[in-house]
């Protein structure tokens, strides 16, 4: 059921298909419109160059389990033997504390967002054709068999647009980062006009 949120307190939430340049795209538009990300909690380990608390909360899994029994996701996932999280409480306080955030998540977690917190969650679908996709992770060194896990989820995740707020094509990177910035920026006026 949906929650009773004060619609002046959005998440954007990006999503698409791993690969299409989500979580480039997200970042370099919450730096530019100063968006808070709320941080996903994983099992997984960590890959070069990426940074606990800044990428994902990296946990142990006896850890991640017994925040899921105490049920402090507000949605969970598993993928490829790893498991992946949002923190109800986190969004609750950087919504109190910033009122924008951000968080990227695969289709079917910012579905589960949306079911929980409804007008407050704008969905934010960022895609690219396969042959671009394969080709941005091949070009970032992932190895075959990370590009060909991923690349298993590709259609499912693609059929996820036509539920999403916006969309977006993400052929050149900064033709992508202002359209979505343009999309995101009325949301934040709106709340300004309404505190005048
Ligand atoms: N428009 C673009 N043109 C070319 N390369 C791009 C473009 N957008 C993003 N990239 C590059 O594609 C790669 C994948 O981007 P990113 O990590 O943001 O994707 P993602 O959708 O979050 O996928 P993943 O979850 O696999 O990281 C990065 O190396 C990024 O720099
Ligand atoms: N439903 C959720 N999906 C999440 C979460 N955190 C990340 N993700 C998505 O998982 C895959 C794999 O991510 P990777 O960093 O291991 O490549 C990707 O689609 C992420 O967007 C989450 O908390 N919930």
């Amino acid at each position: 059921m949906e929650e009773e949120i004060d619609v002046q307190k959005t998440i954007f939430v990006f999503t698409g298909p791993d690969g299409s340049g989500r979580k480039t795209i997200a970042d370099m538009t919450g730096a530019t419109l100063e968006l808070t990300k709320v941080l996903s909690y994983t099992t997984r380990a960590r890959r070069a160059g990426e940074q606990d608390g800044q990428d994902y909360h990296f946990i142990a899994a006896d850890s991640f389990l017994e925040s899921e029994r105490r049920g402090e996701f507000v949605e969970s996932v598993h993928i490829d033997g790893q498991l992946y999280g949002i923190k109800h409480a986190d969004i609750l306080r950087l919504w109190e504390e910033h009122g924008f955030v951000y968080v990227i998540l695969n289709p079917d977690g910012a579905r589960i967002l949306k079911q929980a917190f409804g007008r407050s969650v704008v969905r934010l679908f960022v895609y690219a054709d396969r042959p671009s996709v394969l080709k941005r992770q091949r070009d970032r060194g992932d190895s075959d068999e990370l590009v060909s896990a991923r690349m298993a989820y590709y259609d499912e995740a693609m059929s996820a647009l036509p539920e999403c707020e916006y969309a977006y094509e993400n052929v050149d990177l900064a033709h992508t980062v202002f359209a979505i910035s343009n999309t995101i920026e009325p949301y934040m006026n709106r709340q300004l006009l309404q505190l005048d």
